[in-house]
Order: C-alpha cells, then structure tokens, then sequence
C-alpha cells in the first residue's frame, strides 16, 4: 500500500521580483516497508520536500496523502494530529534533553503527546532495546556517544508508531562506521515496521541498503532503483 504519496506538489517561495520553485511538479510514492534515499545537491529542495511529506510546510499546490488521507482536506487540528499519530521526524542533530536519560527522552515525548507515562515505560524499553540502547537506558546525553544520541532519536520517533519515517541527514555528524551502523538500523525498523522510510542523505555509499533512489535537481525530482539492494 501507497503510504506516502505526493502528486504534482510544488512549493514556491517569493523570490525578488519572481519566484523560486523550491519543489516544481514533484511526484513520489512511497510504500510501507520501502526505504527510500532521497539525494542532490545542496539547495535542490531535498528538505523542503521532507517539509511538505512531514505536513509541516503547505505545498503551493500539488496533493499530499498520508494513508489515504488528503492533508490539504484535513483541519489545523486534524492534520497536527496526523502527523502525530502517522509521521515519524528524525533530524540530522538529535535535540536530545541534557537533563533527561535515555529512557525519559522517550517518555517525555509520549507525556507531551497526552500519554499516560507509566502505561508507556514498557514500549520505551522496547524501543531502546530495538536500537541496541536497553544497557545505557539510564544514562543522559553527555554520557552517550554521537551514534547513541542518533539511536535514542530514531527510537524517540518509533515510540508513535509511525507509518511515515522521515530521515534529514541521520549520519552528517557521524564517522564511517557509526554512519553505516545507522543507515543499517534504519533498514532494519524499516522492514521490522514497515514503514515508509525516506532518508536525505550525501552518503552514496550506503544507497545498496535502501530499496530505491530519487534525485533532486532544481526542485524537481527523479526516481530509479537501486540495483544492488536486493543482495542486502
Ligand atoms: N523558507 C524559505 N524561504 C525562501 N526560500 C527558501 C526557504 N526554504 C528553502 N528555500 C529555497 O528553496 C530551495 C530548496 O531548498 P532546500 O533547503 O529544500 O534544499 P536542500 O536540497 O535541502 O539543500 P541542502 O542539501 O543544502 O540542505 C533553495 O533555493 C532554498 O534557498
């Protein structure tokens, strides 16, 4: 099933006199369990699409649907809590909490979200387990390497069960191996799941662990397959 879909979405941001076409006619369907890198050069409109598929920014025109639903039919109200409920953010920098340990990073999302915190300690310890994290749950962010920090993001935004996972650039702070053993995590909760993944990434070594490429130029956006992934 088609989770993530955009049809001819542009987005254009006052430019001057003329306008600048951040995302001209773009199209991407994205499927559960399908990781998608999304790859291009700097300015090619690699975020500003992760903007509109994460129902953060309104597109100028052009159809988001999440699982079936038009977002640009949805209310304020409505579409906050769709991205809640649906969408998955993982940003390059963790914005971990200094104070807090791993397993409260967790868990103060969920409070934040109106979760009763006592009911969620057992999917919190799930998901750090899920990321390698259950023997460092109780420690806090300056006692956790870059890589961790990057873990206890990605289980952060697995705590909402989404079908929507949206990766800005997970590896840019990281070193080789630390980078690889991220992008192959986010393979795995792709297929555990199943969502849909899509990664910004300048990593081009690492494409083979993800199913299919597209490429941005100028705003827009072309897709082909990976032909080494199905050997991963
Ligand atoms: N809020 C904004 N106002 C005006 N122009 C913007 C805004 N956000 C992005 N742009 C422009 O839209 C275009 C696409 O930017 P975007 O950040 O999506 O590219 P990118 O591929 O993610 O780049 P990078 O790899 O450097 O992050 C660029 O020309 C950028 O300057």
């Amino acid at each position: 099933m088609t989770t993530l879909n955009l049809a001819n979405v542009s987005l254009e941001y006052p430019d001057g006199g003329t306008t600048l076409k951040a995302l001209d006619a773009v199209n991407l369907s994205v499927r559960r369990g399908e990781f998608l890198s999304l790859v291009g050069p700097s300015g090619s409109g690699k975020s500003s699409l992760l903007a509109v598929a994460a129902t953060l920014v309104k597109p100028t025109a052009g159809l988001v649907v999440i699982d079936g639903q038009d977002v640009a039919s949805l209310k304020e109200a409505e579409r906050t809590a769709l991205r809640r409920d649906k969408v998955g953010i993982i940003f390059q920098q963790p914005n971990l909490l200094p104070a807090l340990t791993a397993v409260e990073q967790l868990l103060i999302r969920e409070h934040l979200r109106g979760k009763r915190v006592h009911e969620e300690r057992g999917k919190a310890a799930e998901m750090l387990d899920v990321v390698g994290l259950s023997g460092v749950a109780h420690k806090r962010p300056h006692q956790l390497s870059g890589g961790q920090r990057q873990r206890v993001n990605i289980a952060r935004a697995l705590m909402g069960s989404p079908t929507v996972l949206l990766v800005d650039e997970p590896t840019a702070a990281l070193d080789h191996e630390r980078s690889e053993s991220i992008v192959r995590l986010l393979r795995q909760v792709t297929d555990e799941f199943q969502t849909a993944t899509v990664m910004v990434t300048h990593d081009t070594e690492f494409l083979p662990l993800t199913d299919a490429v597209a490429t941005m130029r100028d705003g827009r956006i072309s897709r082909a397959l990976v032909p080494s992934a199905q050997s991963n």
